[in-house]
C-alpha cells in the first residue's frame, strides 16, 4: 500500500484498450496504479463516469504573440482544457513567424507565463537547426502554396537535416491560382471550395511524397489526398496525417447555412470526401484528428469571401464532438481515443502523454457519458468568440486533469496562468523513460 496524492475512483478508466472499472492512483503528477489498494489524500468521485486520457492537438493557432486579439495564450489553452484536451502544438504562422532563436524565445516565454495547458512549439520553415536545439517539436505546418517546388524542396531537405519531422499543408499553389483567376470577380462564398480543388491537395502530397521520406500532413481533406497516404504508408514510407473535425462534420452544402463564416483552408469538400475520410479514420489510415484551431473574430470572418480570413475555432468542440460521433456509431472509442490521444503522442515522440498507463502523466478528461448539451458561443473560452458548430450536441468533459491536478471542473477553471509545461521536441528532450521499470521505483519509494 503506497500513500497517494490522488484517487479518481468509481469511473470506468480507458487503458490497455478498453473500459475498465478501476481505481486510478496518482502520485507525483503520474498515474502510480490502476486498481489495486492505496490510501490518498484526495478522492475524486467517479461513478458514472467514463475516464480518458486528454487529448494531444497537433494543430492549434493560439495567435500569440501578434494577433492576441483574436486569441491569446490564456484564452486559447483555458479553451483546450474545456474541451479535454490537455496538450496542444502550436503553430509558427504569428507575428513575428516562429522562424529564429529571437522569436522562439519570445513565444516560449509568453506560453510559459500564460498557458493552463501543456504544449509543444513548432517552428517555421526559417532557422531549423537552431530551432530544433531550441526544443521545438516539428518544423511546419509549412505552406506548401507559398514555395516553389525548389524552396520547398531546400526546406524539406533542411527539416530532414534538423532532425524535426516536417508537418505539411499540403495545397499546390499553382492549382490555386489557376482556378482562382476566373471566378475573382464573383461574390458567391462557395466559389471558395472550386478556387482550391481537391486536386490542389493531391498534387501538393504527391510532390511532397517525393521530396521527402518523412512527413506529417495537416488536415487532410480529399478522398484523392487520403489515397496517395495510404499507398505511401503501403510503400513503407514514414507518413502520418490528421484530419480536422470540420471536415468531418461539414461539406460544401454548408456554405448555403453559414457562408463565409466556414471559409478555411483547405476548403469545405463533397459527402464522398467526407465519408472517405470518416472511412480512413475508423480503419487507421488516418492517424490523429487534430483541431487545427484558426480563430478569428466573426466581423473579419463575415467579410467578402476572398478577404474573409481563413480559418475556424475548434478545440474545445473537438473532443465533445467526437463523443456524440462515438455515441453515433461513426467511430468505436478505441478509435477515438487512439487518433486523439495515442498516435498524436506517438507522433512526435511524447512518451509521457497520450494514455492511461503507470509512469504516464496524469493527464485525463472526465466526461458523464449522459450529460449531451448544446454547443454555444457564449459558454465557450476562445477569444474567438463564435463557432461553426453552434446549437450542436456535445459532450463536454466535466473535469480536465492535468499531470494529476485538476485544471478545470463543472465549467471553472482552477489552474493559474503559467500551470502549462513545455514539452520539448527530440532536439533537448530529455530522456523519459516510461514503464515497468519506473514504475517499480513509484512503488519503492
Ligand atoms: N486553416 C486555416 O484556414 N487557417 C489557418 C492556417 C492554416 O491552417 O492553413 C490560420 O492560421 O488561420
Ligand atoms: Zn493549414
Ligand atoms: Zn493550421
Amino acid at each position: 500500500m503506497t500513500r497517494m496524492d490522488r484517487v479518481v475512483r468509481n469511473g470506468r478508466v480507458y487503458f490497455d484498450g478498453r473500459l475498465q472499472n478501476v481505481d486510478l492512483w496518482i502520485r507525483g503528477g503520474k498515474v502510480a496504479d490502476l486498481g489495486g489498494n492505496h490510501q490518498a489524500e484526495e478522492a475524486i468521485d467517479g461513478r458514472g463516469m467514463i475516464v480518458l486520457p486528454g487529448a494531444v492537438d497537433l494543430h492549434v493557432h493560439f495567435r500569440d504573440p501578434g494577433y492576441t486579439y483574436k486569441e491569446d495564450w490564456e484564452t486559447g489553452s483555458t479553451s483546450a482544457v474545456a474541451g479535454g484536451v490537455t496538450t496542444v502544438v502550436d503553430q509558427p504562422n504569428t507575428d513575428p513567424p516562429t522562424l529564429d532563436e529571437r522569436s522562439y524565445r519570445m513565444k516560449l516565454e509568453t506560453a510559459e507565463r500564460r498557458s493552463v495547458v501543456d504544449f509543444c512549439l513548432n517552428g517555421g520553415p526559417g532557422r531549423m537547426k537552431r530551432l530544433a536545439e531550441l526544443g521545438a517539436s516539428a518544423i511546419g505546418e509549412i505552406f506548401t502554396y507559398e514555395h516553389s517546388d525548389d524552396d520547398l524542396r531546400r526546406i524539406l531537405e533542411e527539416t530532414a537535416r534538423s532532425g524535426l519531422l516536417p508537418t505539411i499543408h499540403a495545397e499546390d499553389g499553382g492549382v490555386i491560382r489557376e482556378n482562382t483567376a476566373p471566378l475573382r470577380d464573383r461574390r458567391d462564398p462557395e466559389l471558395y471550395s472550386m478556387a482550391r480543388p481537391n486536386l490542389a491537395e493531391a498534387k501538393a502530397i504527391e510532390m511532397v511524397l517525393k521530396m521527402t521520406e518523412r512527413a506529417h500532413i495537416c488536415h487532410l481533406s480529399t478522398s484523392e489526398g487520403l489515397e496517395l497516404l495510404r499507398a505511401a504508408k503501403r510503400g513503407g514510407k514514414r507518413v502520418s496525417c490528421e484530419v480536422a473535425p470540420h471536415h468531418l462534420l461539414f461539406t460544401k452544402r454548408d456554405w448555403q447555412r453559414q457562408g463565409t463564416l466556414l471559409k478555411m483552408n483547405p476548403p469545405l469538400r463533397d459527402f464522398r470526401d467526407k465519408d472517405a475520410l470518416w472511412e480512413g479514420l475508423r480503419k487507421g489510415q488516418i492517424d490523429a484528428i487534430a483541431s487545427d484551431h484558426a480563430p478569428h473574430l466573426p466581423e473579419e470572418k463575415r467579410d467578402e469571401i476572398w478577404d474573409a480570413p481563413p480559418g475556424v475555432p475548434g478545440v474545445e468542440t473537438m473532443m465533445p464532438l467526437l463523443l456524440i460521433a462515438v455515441r453515433s456509431n461513426l467511430l468505436s472509442l478505441g478509435r477515438m481515443v487512439d487518433a486523439l490521444s495515442r498516435r498524436p503522442a506517438e507522433i512526435l515522440g511524447l512518451s509521457t502523454k497520450g494514455g492511461i498507463a503507470r509512469g504516464k502523466d496524469a493527464d485525463l478528461a472526465i466526461i458523464d457519458p449522459r450529460a449531451a448539451s448544446e454547443i454555444r458561443a457564449d459558454r465557450l473560452h476562445s477569444g474567438a468568440e463564435w463557432t461553426p458548430y453552434q446549437g450542436r450536441r456535445a459532450i463536454f468533459p466535466k473535469i480536465t486533469m492535468i499531470r494529476g491536478e485538476v485544471v478545470y471542473s463543472d465549467g471553472e477553471l482552477f489552474a493559474k496562468p503559467g500551470f502549462g509545461r513545455n514539452l520539448p521536441g527530440p532536439g533537448r528532450r530529455r530522456r523519459v523513460k516510461v514503464g515497468p521499470q519506473e514504475d517499480d521505483e513509484v512503488e519503492m519509494e
